[in-house]
Formats: C-alpha cells, sequence, structure tokens
C-alpha cells in the first residue's frame, strides 16, 4: 500500500507543484493520475520513489515513509518506466534488461535467463532481443520498457505517460497487454497519463487533478462518470458535450446509462 499523507511541493524557483495531497493506493491495485499539462502528476509520481522531494508531508510504502529510506535502494526496488522507454541505445534489447539486474547484483547468466523471461511476459518477440533500440518500432520500445520495469519482480510499478508516443492503434494493444499483466502479476500500479480514456480503461481507481495538484475527484471510474463531482470534472471526462458514446442498457429491471466501455454512467428513473 501507498500512502500519501498531506503532500506537498514547491521547488526551488518558488513554483508549487503540489499542496496538501492525500490519496491511499491500495496493495494490487491500479491508480491513475490524470490531469491536463502541469497538474502536478510527474511530480506526485517521482515522490514515491524519492526522484522528487516533497516540501510537505509524508508518503509511506506499507507504513514505512520513504524519507527514511536509502533513495538509491528505494529506486532498485521500484519498477520505472517512463515516457519514451529510457533504453540505453547502444545495448542491446535483452542487455537493456539486464543491466537492471546486474546493478541489484544479480549475477550475469542468471540476469539474462530473468531478462529473456520478462521479455517473454510483455510479449516481445524472441527474435528481438539481440536488436537495439533504434532497430524496434516505438511500441516495441515501450515493450522493453516495461520488461526493464519489471525486471526484478517489484512490488510497485510507477509508469510516467508509458504510452504517450506511440500511435492510437499501438498504444490501444499495449493498453490491452497491460491489463492483461495487471491480472496476472497484481503489482500495485500508479500509473499517470493525460488521457482519460486511457485513465478509464485501466484504473481501478482514477484520480482526476486540477492545476496545483489539487483533486478534483478520486473514484472509480463507474463513480466519476456516474456522478462527476463538478463542472470541471464533467467537462474534462466529457459528459458535458456529448463526446462520450452513451447508450442504455436494461440490468434488474432498471435502464442503466453505460459509456462505450459497459461501465455504468447513471440510472434513468
Ligand atoms: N524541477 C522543476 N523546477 C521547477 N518547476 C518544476 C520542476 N518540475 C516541474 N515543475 C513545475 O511543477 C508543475 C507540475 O509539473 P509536473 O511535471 O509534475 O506536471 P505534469 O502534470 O506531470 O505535467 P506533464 O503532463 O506536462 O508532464 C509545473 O508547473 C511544472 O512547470
Amino acid at each position: 500500500m501507498i500512502e500519501f499523507r498531506s503532500v506537498g511541493k514547491q521547488f526551488d524557483d518558488g513554483t508549487r507543484a503540489v499542496s496538501d495531497f492525500n490519496l491511499v493506493v491500495p496493495s494490487h491495485a491500479t491508480v491513475v493520475l490524470v490531469g491536463s499539462s502541469g497538474s502536478g502528476k510527474t511530480t506526485l509520481l517521482r515522490s514515491i520513489n524519492r526522484m522528487v522531494e516533497p516540501t510537505e508531508g509524508q508518503i509511506l510504502i506499507d507504513d514505512v515513509d520513504v524519507a527514511t529510506q536509502n533513495p538509491v535502494e528505494l529506486r532498485r526496488s521500484i519498477g520505472y518506466v517512463m515516457q519514451h522507454a529510457g533504453l540505453l541505445p547502444h545495448r542491446k534489447v535483452i542487455d537493456n534488461v539486464a543491466t537492471v539486474l546486474r546493478l541489484c547484483g544479480v549475477p550475469k547468466k542468471q540476469a539474462l535467463d530473468r531478462s529473456a523471461e520478462v521479455l517473454g511476459t510483455v510479449g516481445l518477440d524472441s527474435s528481438l532481443y539481440t536488436k537495439y533500440p533504434s532497430q524496434l518500432s516505438g511500441g516495441q520500445r515501450q515493450r522493453v520498457g516495461v520488461a526493464r520495469g519489471l525486471a526484478n519482480d517489484p512490488n510497485i510499478l510507477l509508469m510516467d505517460e508509458p504510452f504517450g508516443a506511440v500511435d492510437p492503434i499501438v498504444r490501444a494493444e499495449l493498453q490491452t497487454e497491460m491489463l492483461r499483466l495487471q491480472r496476472e502479476l497484481e503489482k500495485t500500479t500508479v500509473f499517470v497519463t493525460h488521457d482519460i480514456e486511457e485513465a478509464f480503461a485501466l484504473g481501478d481507481q482514477v484520480v482526476i487533478l486540477k492545476q496545483g495538484g489539487e483533486v478534483a475527484q478520486i473514484g472509480t471510474p463507474q463513480e466519476i462518470l456516474a456522478d462527476p463531482a463538478d463542472d470541471f470534472v464533467r467537462s474534462f471526462v466529457g459528459l458535458e458535450r456529448g463526446q462520450r458514446a452513451l447508450r442504455i442498457e436494461e440490468k434488474d429491471g432498471q435502464r442503466i446509462v453505460v459509456d462505450e466501455y459497459g461501465r455504468p454512467a447513471g440510472v434513468l428513473q
């Protein structure tokens, strides 16, 4: 479990990114932070593994304050996947994954075996393991990025817009893969995106952020769609201007409004 307690961050230049942010990420759940550019998503995500140090509040992982932990050890114990995969261009795919394990002290042969295993888990064809990152498509590179995040079998996975740089079709494929991985591996995952559809597709809980890291609403996709907290949320999730394809289904004698994912958005009297 990850717990944010009144977390705030003001950068050295005076920019306030986040104020009084509170959130509980239950073990094995996927929580998605969604908001427009500059709403503090990355700041919050990086506070978990101390790539950013909050200026107020605490973050606890299984009741232990991360501020009391060695930052390097903490970072190595948490999987991290970033937007452009962050692969080392001069190392082969398999070595990119194995490097993470070597840094954690895993012997070479074992690191290579585990790397092949985890590349298989993310659905990368074994013919690609000895290629260089530049020889892969954007979607394939992102799979390698996810494999790297999963390499040392962390309990926690942090994902910062991991599918932001690929085209919509590949993005949808990667989202489907992500759902499969979550079912199989049950990592506690914090996922950052600016795409509300991605947030609804992947999140058990979705946190909608306004500028300054202010929480507009936290809830399951169903809760947010059925009962948006305010006009900002209504507009952000596309309920306002009819962008969302809604239809009506009969269930247990009730007429329920559902969205394109079949998620309930309300009940008709
Ligand atoms: N190192 C820094 N120094 C000063 N200000 C920063 C720094 N990093 C981020 N900020 C500012 O903090 C605010 C939140 O930034 P953050 O990157 O967390 O937002 P975000 O929601 O992840 O945005 P994006 O979707 O564009 O990545 C922004 O105003 C940003 O300019």
